[in-house]
Order: C-alpha cells, then structure tokens, then sequence
C-alpha cells in the first residue's frame, strides 16, 4: 500500500584536495548504500575530458583525474552534485512509509472519531484523508489503476457516506499493514547487509620500515599491510609473519576462528580475534573476496526473478479486477456501502511483498551458511532443476592431487624431470601444476628460469627453458597436439591407470622425457552428499571430466549414484553435453571449479562453484560454495526448495482469503470496516510467513 518512492539527499559535494588535473571530493551522499558506485564511476568516466575515477564508498570520497581545464573539472563537479536519480538503487533505499507515531496517530484519531462532536467528525474526517485522496489522484494520473487509488476510493466513498469512523479506521488499518510491510522488507534487506560487514576505509601499512594509516582505495598489491587483534583484514593476503585466531565468519560462514601463521592465506572481511598478522597484500580494494560479495550481493538486490516479476504483474492486474467487481456491486444493488468494502479488499500487496522478503531470508540463510547466492533468479533455478553435473577434480575430488610416480627416461635423474615440469607450471592455478610444485618443494629443487609460458586449458603447459622447448600435459596433447609418440611408456603408462592415477606427460625439444602419475582423493562427503541430492529430487546425476577415461571410472566405481559418467572432455564438449541435457527437457545445474568448467558454467540453468575455484568460474556462476566441501550443495537445495514452497503457500493463500473476503463483501455478509480488517490482517500474516523462510527444515546429511 505504500509506494516505494527514493528521493536523492541534496548532495553537499565538498573539494577536499585539488591540483590541476586531479580532484578529491568528498560527500555523505557518496556514503549513501543507495548509491550504486558502478553507475557513478562509469557515468563521470563517460563526461570528456575524465582520464580515471576512483570511487570509495566507505569514505565517501571520489578522486578524478582529467584533463587540466577549469571547465573540465567545473562539468564534472556540477555532475557529481546533481547525480541522476538512477545512479540510485530503488530496492535498497528509504521508503517514505509511516512510522509507528504515525500509525498511533491515525489509531487513536479513529478511535476517537465516534465521541466527537457531530458537526466536528466531518472536517476532522476530510483532513486525515487528505494525504491519502491526493496520493491516491496522483497515482491515477500517473501511473492508472493502481493499490493506492483503491487505497483513496475506500476512503472517499466512506467520506461520501458520511461514515466517517469506517472511513478513519480503515486509514489505521492502512497504515499499520504499510508500517508492517516497510518493517518487513527492510529487515529482510538489513539481514542481507549484514553479511556485508563494514569495509574498512583506512589501513596501515609498511611504508619504508615505518607504519602508515593510509586510506584503503591507496592500498597496492605487494604492500605489507598490519592487521591487529578485533580489525578486520582489509585485503586478501599472505601472512609474512605474526600469529592470530582468524574469524572469516562473514565471508565462509564457518563460524570457528581458524590459526593464521606465516604461509597462511587470509581473506579481506576475516576479523582478528587473538593475535597480530603482517599480510602480504595479494588482492586490495575491489578486489578482495568481501567486495566481490558485496558486488554480489549488490546485484543480487537489483536484479528481479521471473517469479518476482510474475507476481508483481499478477497483483497489478488484480487491482482493475477489484475495481471492476466492486463498481459491477455497486451498478447492481446500488449499495456504496457494500462497493466500499469490496475496494477495501485488495490482493496486491501480499503478492508483491512475499516474493522479495521470502527470497532475502533465503539469501541470507545461505549466506550465512556460507553458500553465496548471486540473486533470486538462482535460487529459484536451483530449486527447479532436476540434473545436477559435477565436474571431477576439484569438485568431487578433494583436487589437492599428490605427485605419486616419476619415471624418467633416457638419462634424467628424477629430480632433473621434476625441476623441469615445476618449472613450467610455476604460474599456474591447476590442480596439477600445484600437485607438481609441492612435490617439487618438498624436495626443495631449484627451479630453471623459463620464458614465453602458455597455458593451454585442459591440455598442459608449453614453455622455454634455455631455449629448448618444455611440454607438460595430458597424453592428447603431447601426442595428438603436438606429434610426440607416448607409446615407449605404454606398459607402465597401463599399471599406474590400473590404479586409479592421472597421468602426466614430460617433453623436451620434441622427445618424451618422463611419465608422472597423480593421485587424487574422493571427497570424504562425497558418497553421502550424492544420496542426500537424489532424495531432494535430483533424478539425474553425470559426473564429466577432462581427465582420462580409467582414472575417472576409479572414481565413478566409488559413486553408485552417479547416472552418467562422461572421460576425456575438452571444455566446449562438457558444454556441449550440458547442452544437449538441456534439450532432452531436464533443467540442468553443473558444480564446477575450474577454468575448464566455464563454459559449461554458463550454459546450464545453474552454474554452481566451489570455494577454490578459478576465478573465471566463480565470475561465471551463480552459486558459490564458500566452504571448501558438497554439504552446502545440499543446504542450497534444501533452502531454494523450501522457498518455492513458501512462495507458492503465501501466493495461493493471498488470492484465497482476498477472494472470500470479496465475495463475502459483495454480498453484503460482512462490513467494510471488517473486510478491511481481515484483508490486513491476512496480509501482515502472510509477510511474517514468508520472513520465517529458512530453510532448514531438513539441512544437512548426518
Ligand atoms: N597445468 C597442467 N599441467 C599438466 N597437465 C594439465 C594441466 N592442465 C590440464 N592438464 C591435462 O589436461 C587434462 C584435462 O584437463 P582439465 O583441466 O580439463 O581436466 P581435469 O582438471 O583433469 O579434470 P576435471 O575436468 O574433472 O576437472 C588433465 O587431466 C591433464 O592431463
Ligand atoms: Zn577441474
């Protein structure tokens, strides 16, 4: 019943520093959550003569640098103080709703109505409706037929009648069910913030062997940055030294704190509980895995799911239907009294105000339990899909391979084979290139010095050492690719695949050098999570891999419930499988963690990835595991599931009580001042349902 309306702060926008080509300004505005940064740093950059814009939200400041010129910088300070209202988010910002002294005001005013004087109760009547019949004429002007002039005829036709208790109760009650919805939805988006915790705008950090508070938008990568105990860690980094108990609560949802020491990594948002850390910076500013989750979550608000804009089209359409009804009753029994009550009766704001309040609980439950959900499309995706693909390594494996076998050839030394592989996939994020750099540490070999690295996804790694070319990968590529028969190792290659391995091919100068064998784990969860997922009605579950056909039947023997089981797959053919799922009519999500899985990411329903995913995979899903283990997996489901149950109730329950209370009205059994009272009611009861989504009702697989 309220209308959502944002009206932009009058920016005081304030130079702070100046010098020609370059400004800072500093502003509350720029604090606003409203506020999309994006919109605002794109929209400057676009205005000529604009080199860079940084934007700090958390200081509420804006640096530009342009070209020199006092009218450049005059043109791009009279935009930063006249802002477009849709550099403003509309979900998240203030709602100019009634607060609860309003809501006393109007019940006590309709209380009192009945003892007044009587030729007080007329004036009296016509000023409290004033805001609501004005409201309700602009609307129909604007934008036709909506709540509030359904909101306005009830209380004019009451004015009309002269009932004028009716007419102020039903304001009351207006206004209380308005208060309750803004209450409603605003909790639901302050839950979702919370996962957000504050970022920090200053920082210190070594500067020339001396600390330094410097704010956090000059933060670089390499800096060492000081975090101590009760901060939070304002980058994402390497521990250099220092010791600290770490609670990344926010940012995984595992609640017990976790013991950093120099090696550890650290995530930006991880607060310090115990301890001092000096980090290594290896992520700053939008970089950090807590601004990527505030993007997401930023997104996330905006975005609308089908089902949110199906039903906000459905409460539209019912408006007019009331309206019809109610003057259809009033041309046929000529009683206003009974139009009124029909009017006072109208589906739309339970229906709208379910979806979104429902979706942010789920959200933030999710969040909580450290399963990011990059909006309500996803979770309603995911509670619709009846295929679920993984990806191996990484996804079902643990993906923390182990460097079993070396076999060198010709007359290499071990050591001699592995300094050369390590070498060429120093770089590298692959689950093998790091199983071979461990094992090369842990033999603590010095590696050769190499040039001109290319990594080609799902083959290998070529690159140059003293001039000679180094090849490591798959046998596809040593072979196939590149022309360099593998079949002198053929017997031992069959042995090591006999026992579940990966194998690992070594060339140099266009000769095969060495055969390396991998061990991968399943995941302890695995067996478990898969009979959980089949029981939350997933009919189909594929296992798809681009690792060779015997390894990935090892592991497929383990995984009863594995339906289809797919070896050898380039990245387009993973995609392509999902694709040609898609059309035999299932709704498909795939669980990924590389590079490699990006395609097919995309090109399912749902794109889920898990917490140590590349980078590119997390971009490219819409669901991301933050625990490195499957049992969010089945919590996601079990959460996405529960909503659409909770949807569905709120919604059939909304047009069922409406449509009894408006046949009941048009019939003359029950007042205006009672069917508005149900209507209400039943709509504050339906939010608060909907509040209570959270999934837990059957969680996590013992
Ligand atoms: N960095 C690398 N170094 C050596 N070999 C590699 C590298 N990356 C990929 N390969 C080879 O290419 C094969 C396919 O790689 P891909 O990344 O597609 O699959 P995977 O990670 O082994 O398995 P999954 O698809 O289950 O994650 C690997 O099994 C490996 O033999
Ligand atoms: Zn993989």
């Amino acid at each position: 019943m309220t209308r959502i309306r944002y009206m932009p702060d009058n920016p005081s926008v304030q130079v702070v520093h100046s010098i020609p080509g370059r400004f800072r300004v500093k502003s509350r505005t720029f604090t606003n959550p409203a506020l999309d940064p994006d919109y605002v740093t794109a929209f400057i950059a676009a205005l000529p003569g604009v080199l860079q814009v940084r934007m700090n939200t958390g200081s509420g400041s804006i640096v530009v640098e342009h070209d020199p010129g006092a009218d450049v910088r005059d043109e791009i300070l009279l935009r930063l103080q006249n802002l477009p209202n849709e550099a403003f988010l509309p979900e998240v910002s203030q709602r100019s709703g009634p607060d609860l002294f309003e809501v006393g005001t109007r019940t006590f005013a309709a209380a009192i109505t009945p003892f007044l004087p009587r030729s007080l109760q007329g004036p009296f009547s016509w000023a409290l409706s004033i805001p609501t019949l004005v409201g309700g004429a602009e609307t129909l002007v604007t934008e036709g037929l909506k709540v509030e002039v359904l909101d306005a005829s009830v209380r004019l036709m009451s004015l009309a009648r002269k009932n004028y208790f009716v007419g102020n109760a039903v304001g009351a009650m207006l206004s209380m069910a308005a208060y309750f919805e803004e209450s409603s939805t605003r909790q639901a988006n302050d839950l979702l913030k919370n996962l957000l915790r504050p970022q920090a705008d200053r920082l210190r950090v070594e500067r020339d062997g001396t600390e330094v508070l410097i704010d956090s938008d000059q933060a670089m990568v390499g800096d060492i940055v000081i975090c101590g105990p009760g901060e939070m860690i304002p980058v994402d980094g390497l521990v250099i030294s220092g010791e600290a108990s770490v609670n990344a609560c926010s940012i995984t949802g595992e609640s017990s704190p976790v013991h950093a020491m120099p090696g550890s990594e650290v995530l930006s948002g991880g607060i310090i509980e115990e301890g001092r850390l000096r980090v290594e910076a290896l992520n700053v500013g939008k970089e950090t895995s807590m601004a990527r989750i505030g993007k997401f979550l930023e997104k996330s608000l905006r975005t609308q799911s089908g089902h949110q804009r199906w039903s906000h089209t459905l409460a539209d359409r019912l408006v007019p239907l009331t309206f019809g009804v109610g003057l259809g009753v009033y041309a046929l029994t000529g009683s206003a009294a009974r139009a009124a009550s029909v009017l006072a009766v109208d589906y739309s704001c339970a229906i709208k105000l379910a979806t979104p309040v429902a979706v942010r609980t789920a959200m933030y439950h999710a969040g909580k339990n450290g399963v990011l959900l990059k909006g309500a499309q996803a979770l309603e995706a995911l509670g619709s899909v009846d295929t679920l693909i993984f990806d191996k390594t990484g996804t079902l494996t643990h993906g923390l391979l182990e460097l079993t076998d070396i076999l060198p050839l010709e007359d290499f030394t071990e050591d001699e084979v592995l300094a050369l592989a390590a070498g060429a996939e120093e770089h590298y994020g692959h689950p093998v290139a790091r199983a071979v750099l461990k094992a090369a540490r842990e033999r603590n070999l010095s590696l050769p010095p190499i040039s001109q690295v290319d990594f080609i996804v799902a083959h290998g790694v070529s690159a140059y050492v003293d001039d000679k070319r180094v090849l490591v990968g798959s046998r596809h590529f040593i072979e196939e690719d590149e022309g360099i028969s593998c079949a002198e190792v053929d017997g031992e290659a069959e042995i090591l695949q006999d026992g579940g391995k990966t194998l690992l091919y070594l060339a140099l100068e266009g000769r095969l050098v060495a055969l390396m064998a991998l061990r991968d784990t399943l995941r302890s969860e695995a067996g478990a999570t898969l009979k959980a997922l089949k029981a939350s009605g997933f009919s189909h579950l594929v296992m798809l891999s681009g690792d060779q056909p015997r390894p990935v039947h090892a592991v497929a023997d383990q995984l009863k419930e594995l339906d289809e089981v797919h070896a050898g797959l380039k990245p387009e053919d993973k995609a392509r499988i999902v694709a040609r799922l898609k059309e035999e009519g299932r709704k498909v999500a795939f669980v990924g963690d590389g590079v490699n899985d990006s395609p097919a990411l995309l090109s399912a329903d749902v794109g889920i990835c898990m917490s140590e995913g590349a980078d590119l995979a997390r971009d490219a899903a819409q669901v991301v595991l933050m625990k490195d283990d499957l049992d969010g997996l089945v919590l996601a489901r079990s959460i996405a599931r529960d909503t659409s149950k909770v949807l569905h109730n709120a919604l059939w329950s909304a047009v069922g009580i409406n449509s009894t209370l408006l046949v009941l009205a048009g019939t003359g059994r029950i007042s205006t001042l009672t069917s508005a009272a149900l209507h209400n009611a039943s709509t504050i009861g339906i939010l608060a349902y909907a509040a209570m989504n959270k999934g837990e009702q059957d969680a996590l697989p013992s």
